[in-house]
């Protein structure tokens, strides 16, 4: 079997799920975002074909949690440029994807950091549904943004295209769309609505305590 790495970004907790800001204060949201990592990670280090993960980020906390996890680190370049945010996302993916291409051809899964209710089988499926040296978008829920990308080995350079709308971009760009019934997957949480999505189909653990502290 392949062996993929998952790569994860993760900006500045200051500054993070800005649309959640009516629902929950910046400290609450920092604690979701940590949890919701967790949960990520969990599920994606449970995919047999996942050999290793990277959490590209800036933020010291994402940092220390990620490299509690057995994740590596690679540190945003980025973070604090006076770039587009979508810009600044893209550097720090193209910087992680580099890092992980660095000891040699691999398959990569760049991979939402806010999936609380990602199975481990879908990310398998969807890993395995991908051919041999291409490139795959996973869609997102609302059929617009990109849940995953799935670099196999060989399918050349790789341009990062996140940001609003980013799936037709990647499409664009040669991505194949892969088709699953994935709803963790695809279900990236942003908005109160998505928060809520979510707990109806079952989050993780980390997930699922923050948000019982915060009476849900
Ligand atoms: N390392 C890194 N990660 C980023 C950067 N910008 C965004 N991200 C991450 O990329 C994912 C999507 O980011 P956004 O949708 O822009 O931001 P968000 O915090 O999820 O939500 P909003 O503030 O509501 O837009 C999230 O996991 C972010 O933490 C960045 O400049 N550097
Ligand atoms: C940046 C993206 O995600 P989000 O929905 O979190 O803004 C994206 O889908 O490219």
């Amino acid at each position: 079997m392949s062996t993929a790495h998952v790569v994860i970004a993760v900006k500045h907790l200051a500054t993070a799920k800005t649309r959640l800001a009516d629902s929950f204060s910046e400290a609450d949201r920092a604690r979701l975002v940590v949890a919701m990592l967790r949960d990520t990670i969990h599920a994606a280090r449970a995919v047999d074909a996942v050999g290793s993960i990277t959490v590209v980020t800036p933020d010291p906390t994402v940092a220390e949690v990620a490299v509690e996890l057995g994740a590596r680190v690679v540190d945003d370049p980025a973070a604090d440029d006076d770039e587009d945010s979508a810009d600044r996302l893209n550097s720090a993916f193209a910087a992680a994807v580099t890092s992980a291409r660095s000891e040699g051809e691999l398959d990569i899964i760049v991979l939402q950091a806010d999936l609380p209710a990602l199975r481990p089988g879908e990310l398998a499926q969807a890993y395995e549904s991908a051919g041999p040296a291409s490139r795959s978008v996973v869609t997102d829920h609302h059929g617009t943004g990109t849940a995953a990308l799935i670099l196999k080995a060989g399918a050349g350079d790789f341009t990062p295209l996140f940001g609003p709308a980013s799936a037709s971009r990647h499409r664009q760009s040669g991505a194949h769309d892969l088709d699953g019934h994935w709803p963790g997957l695809r279900l990236d949480v942003d908005t109160i609505d998505d928060v809520r999505q979510a707990l109806s189909l079952g989050v993780g653990t980390a997930t699922t305590e923050v948000l019982r502290t915060l009476g849900w």
